[in-house]
């Protein structure tokens, strides 16, 4: 299975390549002749060599790309070598012959080709098939078959109206898990299932924007509505995993089991402590480190589960360090604050990271006084003020409809 940062890199080189071959642009101009033309082609996009060293035969052109040009030499035998922005035919009528450990996975040898140069060199590959009347893109050795934009707009709007649907449900379960936050009663199950939410709508988006590269020019209503739909949610599991992430829930979960670290969430319910010493600058730094450490790998665990594997609380809750049973997604948890701070206009974030450390969790800071709120660095009357009467109003809204 390959890791989460090869996947990354692979997901990143078909979004390039997408973009390359998006309606509109004239490579996909050149592609489209070809389909019309029932001759076929295999089209290496990048040179170097990588490409130098399996290329037999042929000859060099380096003229400019033209559609026109494209199509007169994939009437040739062999395949045709581009500059990696797609700008320059290098060489054409090429006879490729790479040699991959892994074995092909396509049954016709353009194809087979196609998928073990892109493979061997890391380069994408395009062809068109000239029996199947299809374009595919080969990133290191995975085929995508691209549609008929009509096929890609349909599913791009099926998209859009689950994306619309997630939301409000994810607006819901978020203003759910702030009301819980605020009376110190979330359960593992409810930070798991806001997590849960939040990777869901992070998916759909990224297959929603997936469609709009595919789509290229013809997608520009589908980005507009994309734009608007995804606004707002960025960063936010991240938010939520730094306000829970280093959970020891195991240890925590039993009162008066409270650890002693002041940047540990606390269990629920308990009593809000006193302020803490404000951590050295040093100090500070290498905590930050060690947790954006834990949230990227928390990150790249959630995009790995499989959608089925998504569904299941018990994995999600595994991945932010809880055992599992069904017991612990019962267990009471304690944010430290980051997400309902980040609602705060105009509270920078180190300032807001300063507060948080300085509380103890979230109950901590809903204690805190505006003199304690002073004594954090960058934070004065003002700042103080607008802080203690935020969360005194979050505190009532809350009440308010609950009672
Ligand atoms: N190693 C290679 N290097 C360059 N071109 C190749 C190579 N192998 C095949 N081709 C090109 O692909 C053409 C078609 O091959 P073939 O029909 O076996 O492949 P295919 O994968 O079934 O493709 P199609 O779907 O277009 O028929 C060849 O005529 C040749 O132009």
């Amino acid at each position: 299975m390959p890791s989460a940062n090869e996947s990354t890199q692979r997901d990143s080189l078909l979004r390039e390549t997408l973009k390359r071959v998006a309606p509109g642009t004239p490579l996909r101009e050149g592609l489209e002749r070809i389909l019309r033309g029932r001759t076929g082609a295999l089209i290496v996009l990048g040179e170097g060599p990588e490409i130098d060293s399996i290329s037999h035969g042929g000859f060099v052109i380096d003229t400019e790309f033209t559609p026109a040009r494209l199509r007169e030499l994939a009437k040739m035998d062999g395949g045709i070598v581009l500059s990696r922005d797609g700008s320059r035919i290098r060489s054409a009528a090429v006879h490729l012959l790479p040699q991959s450990a892994t074995t092909a996975t396509e049954s016709g040898t353009r194809h087979r080709t196609a998928e073990q140069t892109s493979l061997a060199t890391g380069m994408p590959v395009i062809t068109v098939s000239a029996s199947m009347n299809i374009i595919s893109l080969f990133t290191d050795g995975t085929r995508y078959a691209l549609d008929r934009p009509e096929l890609i707009l349909e599913r791009a709007n099926q998209a859009l109206n689950t994306l619309e649907r997630y939301r409000e449900r994810l607006e819901s379960v978020m203003h759910h898990l702030t009301q819980q936050e605020l009376e110190a009663t979330v359960s593992v199950r409810e930070l798991a299932t806001a997590v849960q939410r939040q990777e869901m709508v992070r998916r759909i988006i990224h297959e929603i924007s997936t469609y709009t590269l595919e789509l290229g020019a013809e997608g520009r209503l589908v980005t507009l509505q994309l734009e608007e739909l995804a606004s707002g949610t960025e960063g936010n599991t991240e938010l939520l995993l730094r306000d829970y992430a280093g959970l020891d829930i195991h240890d925590r979960a039993h009162p008066g089991a409270e650890g002693s670290s002041s940047a540990q969430p606390t269990t629920a319910g308990a009593a809000p402590k006193a302020p803490q010493e404000p951590a050295s600058p040093k100090a500070e730094a290498a905590a930050a480190k060690a947790t954006a450490k834990v949230i990227a790998d928390q990150l790249a665990a959630l995009a790995e589960l499989t959608s089925a594997e998504l569904v299941d609380l018990s994995k999600v809750a595994a991945i932010l360090g809880v055992e599992s049973s069904v017991q612990s997604l019962d267990r009471l948890v304690q944010p430290r604050g980051h997400r309902i701070l980040g609602q705060i206009r105009n509270l920078p974030r180190s300032v807001s990271d300063r507060i948080v450390a300085r509380f103890d969790g979230l109950q901590g800071l809903l204690a805190a006084s505006t003199e304690e709120l002073m004594s954090v660095d960058g934070v004065g009357e003002q700042r103080a003020r607008i802080v203690r009467e935020t969360l005194s109003r979050m505190a009532e809204l809350n009440f308010f409809e609950h009672y």
